[in-house]
């Protein structure tokens, strides 16, 4: 029989019943996550390895995943992905590139995640955009038999991100020194030695790029779990807080994080958050954050600066939003998402407190805005001065 299509080893079901099958790689077994488009063309395996990703599947518009293998240098978080499944058009090539170390395939096989290629992700994504992320259940068997009713069973009970906190998962056990620094400072930054700015970070999920870039700013940073107390950070001494990225819905992580952060802003230091530390850092400031129909996943999405009117080139990864009309008096909002006008950063008014919710550190993506780790190590410069 010519042409003949290839038995299904995989499906993916979504709470509203519709079904597409194609072809397993990766783990055998099912999971059940949120599903998200990422619109990258480049630097899967940084997406897939950023702690932010998890309780996520992500499915990527860009048809050739997989053809650059992996490396783990190129891991934003320690060894395994982060997300819980991968979904792709075409099973991955064979990699072609000298720096990888394994293929995609085995890398997702060690590493127990499920993915499926082979299937029509246009059709998926306007999906999501129509439906919203929907949550979902994804299956690979080898032998091809799936029990339909129980998967949409199963992504139909699975009760998603909102009011879940998942930064206690993916933080670090213990705290520990970062130093090293980053191979992509652009042109014209320059790499600061030696200053020793003392920074705490606080590891929410945090992609190893953004300390990288703390570093290469000048920090001597010192990274603690998410659950460390204002005590516990205050005793470092530090002249300013970093509160980084991660997975989950910022309402739920702030019921610990945000008496944290609000203590620390009682004293006077600089303090620089990123996406969820952003989010949250909103939250201790008197704002609300609400749950997105599908976010916003992808590496060219359009951010203004409100005071200067430039437009950044981002990277971008999140589900939940700040909501900008709850925003108190003495914070302003400070950068929007071109796309849809939603808030993509606040400052405030008399002091060097200030967040982003687009990813400054690229990793991967466009370099526009670096200049944030800057300023943050700037203000602290200008404190001891
Ligand atoms: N990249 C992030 O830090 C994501 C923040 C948050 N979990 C969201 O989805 O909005």
């Amino acid at each position: 029989m010519p042409n003949a299509a290839p038995r299904p080893t995989a499906c993916l079901a979504l709470a509203d019943g519709t079904l597409f099958y194609g072809q397993g790689f990766g783990a055998v077994g099912d999971t059940v996550a949120e599903l998200v488009f990422n619109t990258s063309m480049t630097g899967y395996q940084e997406i897939l390895t950023d702690p932010s990703y998890a309780g996520q599947i992500v499915t990527f518009t860009f048809p050739h995943i997989g053809n650059t293998g992996v490396t783990p240098e190129d891991d934003e978080s320690v060894e395994t992905p982060a997300a819980a499944g991968l979904v792709v058009k075409w099973d991955p090539t064979e990699p072609s590139n000298w720096r990888a170390t394994d293929d995609l395939v085995a890398w997702l096989k060690k590493h127990n995640r499920i993915a499926i290629g082979g299937i029509d992700t246009r059709r998926l994504t306007r999906a999501i955009r129509q439906q919203g992320a929907p949550h979902v259940a994804l299956a690979h068997n080898p032998d091809g038999i799936f029990d339909i009713e129980a998967l949409i069973a199963k992504a139909r009970a699975w009760k998603g991100l909102v009011g879940l906190d998942l930064a206690k998962d993916v933080t670090c056990a213990q705290s520990y020194r970062w130093n090293e620094k980053t191979w992509a400072w652009p042109e014209g930054y320059t790499q600061r030695e030696g200053e020793g700015l003392r920074v705490v970070a606080i590891d929410y999920g945090a992609k190893r790029n953004i300390l990288r870039c703390l570093a290469s700013a000048g920090c001597d940073v010192t990274v603690l779990p998410a659950t460390a107390t204002a005590e516990d950070v205050l005793a470092l001494n530090p002249e300013g807080v970093f509160l980084s990225n991660g997975p989950g819905d910022p309402a739920a992580t702030g019921v610990y994080a945000v008496p944290m952060i609000r203590e620390v802003l009682k004293k006077d230091i600089p303090v620089f958050g990123i996406c969820l530390g952003h989010q949250m850092l909103a939250l201790a400031l008197g704002a609300k954050t609400v749950k997105m129909n599908h976010g916003h996943h992808g590496a060219n999405h359009p951010v203004k600066d409100v005071e200067t009117g430039k437009v950044e080139i981002t990277s971008m990864n999140h589900g939940f939003t700040v909501d900008s009309q709850t925003l108190p008096e003495g914070v302003i909002e400070s950068h929007v998402s071109l796309f849809d006008g939603s808030n993509c950063g606040i400052r405030m008014t008399d002091r060097p407190v200030f967040s982003v919710q687009h990813h400054p550190e690229a990793s991967p993506g466009p370099q526009d805005s670096f200049y944030l780790f800057e300023r943050f190590a700037e203000a602290i410069r200008a404190r001891r001065a």
